[in-house]
């Protein structure tokens, strides 16, 4: 059976066709068998009972006559009131039954010596020996009547025996009679009992085959609609990952349980599903450390100089359009001192822990970057240089105070300038440049306004 769903489809397909022809075929066959054996029945019923029957109303006629006769004779005693004399009118009587008997028996010998009969073949036999004993009995019935017509003594005794006898006779032909009507009978019966089995079955095979059919169609078509609809549901999911640009939600992949072509292509598509989702991650993931390459600087984290320039051109952009905000320019306290007094790792350590904490006070809307070596830069959008000083000593003010393990203690210069109409990101970065300078000449760790 496992074997059976590793096969392929056309296999699969065919299996189950060979199947269903192969019913048909027994169907078929059964349908041949039965109606060979009906039409048997009714040539047996065409040439054994069919003419049994016309005998039986044939003998049932001459027995009429032969009564009559015989009433006619005992009535009248008087042989010149009949056409016929007594024995010949009884040798013509016996002539015709014999000739019904005879082919009755010619009837029942042909048949049985052809196998013909499939029906109580044994009681067939049994009418023949009647039959035979009938001939005897009538032969002898019909020797003493020639007999007493010879002598004369066709007395009203002796026409007693002959009606007793007659009666005999009479009981031998009913007794004939009746069994061939009832083996008739039977036979009759018999073909028709084979006819409804022929058509029970028949119909009940029929209706096998086609609830087969139906089910194999149906199966065969859930199969390819349900492989078929994950199939389009994982075509539709790399679809929407493809025009969303986004990774592949939960790509299944499951081995399949069962080898064909439809779950080959499943099993294929699925790998290929997984592949391009990783391929989709990975891009991404490529898309943002290439994004961080491009805009942060790689010691400090700060945004670099390349966004400086995009950001400030951007908030120029929006002041010239009714807006204010202001930019801080800072610079490391005798920088060159702590490289040459604690050396170039120190520095670094020292511009992070600077950049560390200037990021957790600033505001969301503000933003920091390291414009080159101990120089940063504070955007400070929607605010003016007063507010933007204020914020500037707050910074300074923490920047002296910080303490951190194994750092020396470190301060910074600030100079803050707003925008003002005209400005361009070189005017604008000059005025806070000199602020700067002026802090720096004023004694260092200090905030000047430009
Ligand atoms: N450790 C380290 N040092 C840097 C880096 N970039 C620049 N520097 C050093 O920073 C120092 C800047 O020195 P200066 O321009 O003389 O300024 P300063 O010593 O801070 O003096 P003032 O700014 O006038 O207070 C130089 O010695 C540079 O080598 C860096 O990324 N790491």
């Amino acid at each position: 059976m496992q074997q059976w769903f590793n096969v392929s489809l056309q296999r699969k397909i065919s299996g189950l066709l060979v199947v269903l022809l192969s019913f048909l075929f027994v169907v078929i066959l059964y349908s041949i068998y039965k109606l060979k054996l009906i039409d048997a029945e009714m040539h047996e019923v065409a040439e054994i009972d069919v003419p049994l029957t016309e005998m039986v109303s044939e003998l049932e006629m001459m027995q009429l006559r032969q009564h009559l006769l015989m009433e006619q004779f005992r009535l009248n005693g008087d042989t010149a009131k009949v056409a016929l004399k007594p024995e010949q009118a009884f040798a013509a009587q016996r002539d015709g039954l014999k000739q019904i008997l005879a082919k009755a028996q010619r009837v029942l010998n042909k048949s049985l010596q052809r196998h013909q009969v499939r029906f109580a073949a044994t009681e067939h036999q049994q009418i023949l020996a009647s039959i035979e004993q009938f001939h005897q009995q009538s032969d002898s019935f019909e020797q003493q009547l020639k007999l007493a017509l010879q002598q004369d003594q066709t007395n009203n005794e002796q026409w007693l025996k002959f009606e007793a006898e007659a009666a005999t006779l009479d009981q031998s032909i009913v007794a004939i009679l009746r069994h061939m009507e009832t083996l008739t009978l039977e036979a009759s019966r018999y073909t028709d009992k084979h006819e409804n089995e022929f058509m029970l079955v028949n119909t009940g095979l029929g209706l096998c085959a086609f609830a087969i059919g139906v089910y194999l169609t149906f199966y065969i078509l859930q199969i390819f609609r349900q492989r078929i609809g994950r199939i389009q549901a994982q075509i539709k999911n790399v679809q929407q990952s493809i025009e969303q640009g986004e990774p592949i939600s939960n790509p299944e992949f499951v081995q399949p349980e069962h080898k064909d072509e439809l779950t080959e292509l499943e099993h294929d598509l699925k790998m290929m599903v997984q592949r391009l989702s990783e391929e989709i991650s990975n891009r991404q993931e490529i898309e943002q450390q290439l994004l961080v390459l491009a805009t942060r600087d790689k010691l400090t984290g700060a945004y670099n100089r390349h966004k400086w320039d995009e950001q400030l051109r951007m908030e120029l952009g929006l002041a010239e359009r009714g807006g204010v905000f202001s930019i801080a320019l800072l610079d490391v306290d005798f920088f060159k001192k702590v490289n040459d007094q604690f050396g170039h790792h120190t520095g670094d350590k020292v511009l992070q822990a600077l950049t560390a904490n200037l990021s957790q006070r600033l505001r969301k809307t503000d933003t920091l970057f390291r414009l080159g070596g101990e120089e940063f830069a504070i955007l400070l959008p929607q605010q003016k240089v007063e507010m933007a000083c204020q914020f500037a000593e707050l910074l300074r003010e923490q920047v002296a105070s910080l303490q951190v393990p194994d750092l020396p203690a470190f301060t910074i210069s600030i100079g803050v300038t707003q925008y003002q109409p005209q400005d361009d990101a070189d005017s604008i970065l000059s005025r806070a440049d000199r602020a700067l300078y002026l802090a720096k000449h004023s004694g260092r760790n200090r905030v000047e306004a430009g």
